[in-house]
């Protein structure tokens, strides 16, 4: 009730379709990332006249200040839960941001404080920085996808299906990225820490080629079972194959390691010396 009245009072019936439910999930979307953006500057709340007469054009108001009367109690009540509800959005990713950047600063810190210059293989042991960076790279991948063609044969997959000669493979790396079935139910949740249980591994993902041609060593010409060395390799390659922002195989991108690592060390260096607000 208190989104439609609103709702209706800032967008106007004539914008906005309050029965379309995908549309509605996209407004309160966009109200509560609007709410805690405005949240953190002093303007006066979106409820009062001033809110439009101050000139906010986000696409979906009006944005021609229009004047507007006094509002209504319950229009002021209404308008006062809507705070309340999007504070508590904003106080809740505050906290898990804080609670990020807390992890990560006390990460560095416990590296930095051994010695004063910040070296690759200070980088190498903050691991929990390594996996802020892996997991920002799986949740926001540079490129959204990834294409292989077999140009001579036809490609017979795993599941059955063949892949003619010719035809141009699309992996959608968000889709990979984000499986329920491979990352957990909170796939789409940012959660640093997942790379650093012990069925994901940040070497192996950081040593790729290495841990693929380790791989064959091990199940092919050795022919060793399947976690004889106390890792499932099954799960390890799996888990390693749908983190793809760098590709996979032998055309993966040659400059992963690289940046992975200067992105690490651009964070450390940052974090260790100033104050981010
Ligand atoms: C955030 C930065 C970067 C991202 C997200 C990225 C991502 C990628 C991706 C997705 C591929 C295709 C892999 C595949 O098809 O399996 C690729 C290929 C490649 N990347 Fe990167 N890359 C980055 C930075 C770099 C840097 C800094 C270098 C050089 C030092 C580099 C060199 C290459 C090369 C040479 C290939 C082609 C490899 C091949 O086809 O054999 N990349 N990159």
């Amino acid at each position: 009730m208190a989104f439609n009245i609103i709702g209706a009072t800032l967008f106007g019936d004539a914008f906005f379709d309050w029965s379309d439910a995908a549309a509605y999930e996209e407004l309160l979307m966009m109200v509560a990332k609007d709410g805690c953006f405005w949240a953190s500057y002093a303007v006066p709340p979106f409820w009062k006249p001033g809110y439009r007469r101050g000139g906010v054009s986000n696409g979906m108001m009006s944005g021609d200040g229009a004047a507007e009367g006094p509002h209504s109690a319950e229009e002021e009540t209404c308008g006062s839960i809507m705070g309340l509800m999007l504070h508590v959005l904003a106080c809740f990713n505050t906290s898990c941001s804080c609670c990020f950047i807390l992890q990560l600063y006390a990460d560095i810190v416990a590296i930095c404080n051994e010695s004063s210059e910040l070296n690759i293989d200070d980088v190498l042991r903050m691991q929990y920085l390594l996996a802020t960076v892996c997991e920002s790279a799986r949740l926001l991948p540079a490129g959204p996808l990834l294409q292989r063609c077999s140009l001579e044969h036809d490609l017979t997959l795993e599941s059955g299906i063949t892949v003619p000669a010719g035809a141009v493979l699309v992996v959608p790396l968000h889709l990979v990225q984000m499986d329920n079935s491979m990352w957990g139910s909170d796939a789409g949740q940012f959660n640093p820490q997942r790379f650093l249980e012990k069925d994901v591994d940040i070497g192996g993902i950081l040593h790729y080629l290495l841990f693929l041609i380790l791989l064959l060593i091990v199940t092919e010409i050795l022919a060793a079972p399947k976690g004889s060395n106390g890792i499932d390799l099954s799960t390890e390659c799996a888990k390693t194959e749908s983190f793809l922002p760098f590709g996979s195989g032998s055309r993966a991108c040659v400059g992963q390691k690289f940046v992975i690592l200067a992105i690490s060390m651009l964070i450390a260096s940052l974090l260790r010396n100033y104050e981010v607000r």
